[in-house]
């Protein structure tokens, strides 16, 4: 039987602290984001995100039992699943297939990013133009937008303090503006309402068995606490077992304790490529229940990646630890080239693969 892992709790930042520009925060950026951070903080006390969370969880169950062939109405191959309706298997680990989630991908901000065609074929994840389900479900445009603009508010404050505590330690000015200007500029945030399937229990499952270890290649990504259901009724979390676990620096596993009213947000790669290694992004994954009594509860939860707009030049540097087979040896590519070309390696193929016309 597997080992329990211990459990640890992310730091906190006050919302109050967090809006006062002017406040010296760089002790818990480090302490959450730094070289020997846990990867995770937490932000308590947002105002109407409780609310919000609940509103936009509870509906992913109900995407889910939409009928079939409404749901393919709702999906968009072209943005490789990215918008839309989504049972998109994706290849974290090498030879695993996460199977075991849906999703619902949408920009919370522009519902059309561009109008220019060639971009829009270019970085078909980012322009293609939302998709809502008007008739059947019209209220997960309005929840879905709300919460993914709210989180991408706190998130952009959040920015600027991590802007600040880069600065502290020595970078200077990153290449181009800040991060938190970068990101402000952005027409690219993205959105992913998830709902995990329920899986068959089974006492070997690792600590992986909902979703596969990985990093996210954007900024920073806001998360909500999963919301648990068993056949669409809520229900609290099935075992402590269940949820996000992140490797920390030391190359432990570890368990985040969540706080169901406070938003989290996460580093991702491209941060810590911008920010020369003072943000180091955060491998995560998910665990399933593995109490034989919940083999039926399914997880909902919000997702916000945060990230610069497609066109932004990211200069990369040698010693650059992921995704080395995507970066040309030129080193430099737009943020929106880099991204697609990491999407394409989570589906197992190339670039020029999976933008071949169908
Ligand atoms: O389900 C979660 O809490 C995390 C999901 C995640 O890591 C992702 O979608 O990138
Ligand atoms: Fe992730």
């Amino acid at each position: 039987m597997q080992q329990q892992q211990p459990s640890v709790r992310a730091v906190t930042i006050p919302f109050a602290d967090l809006k006062d520009r002017g406040k010296d925060l760089g002790g818990f950026i480090e302490e959450g984001f730094g070289p020997q951070g846990l990867g995770i903080v937490s932000i308590a006390g947002v105002p109407g995100y409780p609310e919000l969370r609940k509103r936009l969880l509870r509906l992913a169950p109900r995407i889910v039992s939409l009928p079939d062939d409404v749901k393919k109405q709702l999906e968009d191959p072209d943005s490789r699943y990215h918008f839309g309706w989504s049972r998109v298997e994706e290849k974290f680990e090498s030879e695993r297939w996460d199977t075991a989630k849906g999703s619902y991908f949408a920009n919370p901000v522009f519902d059309v990013p561009t109008t220019d065609d060639e971009l829009v074929t270019r970085y078909p994840s980012y322009c293609r133009p939302n998709i809502w389900p008007k008739d059947h479900l019209p209220e997960l445009e309005i929840a879905f937008k709300g919460l993914g603009k709210l989180m991408l508010e706190v998130g952009l404050m959040l920015a600027h303090h991590c802007d600040r505590y880069v600065i502290q330690r020595g970078v200077g000015q990153y290449i181009g503006e800040s991060l938190e200007k970068t990101l402000a500029r952005s027409r690219c945030p993205k959105g992913r309402l998830l709902y995990y399937f329920p899986k068959s229990f089974s006492k070997q499952d690792e600590v992986s068995s909902w979703c596969g270890w990985h990093t996210d290649y954007g900024f920073l990504t806001g998360l909500t606490c999963g919301l648990f259901t068993r056949k669409s009724e809520e229900v609290p979390c099935p075992d402590i077992g269940t949820g996000l676990y992140v490797r920390t620096r030391d190359n432990q596993v570890v368990k985040v304790t969540l706080v169901d009213d406070e938003l989290v947000y996460q580093i991702g790669e491209t941060a810590e490529i911008l920010s020369r290694g003072h943000l180091c992004a955060t491998p995560h994954c998910v665990k399933a229940p593995s109490s034989e009594d919940a083999s039926d509860v399914g997880r909902s939860t919000f997702v916000l990646f945060i990230q610069p707009n497609w066109d932004e030049p990211l200069k990369l540097p040698s010693e650059i630890r992921y995704h080395q087979e995507c970066i040309p040896p030129t080193r430099t590519l737009a943020y929106g080239e880099y991204s697609e070309r990491v999407l394409a390696s989570f589906s197992g193929k190339s670039v020029e693969q999976t933008l071949m016309p169908q």
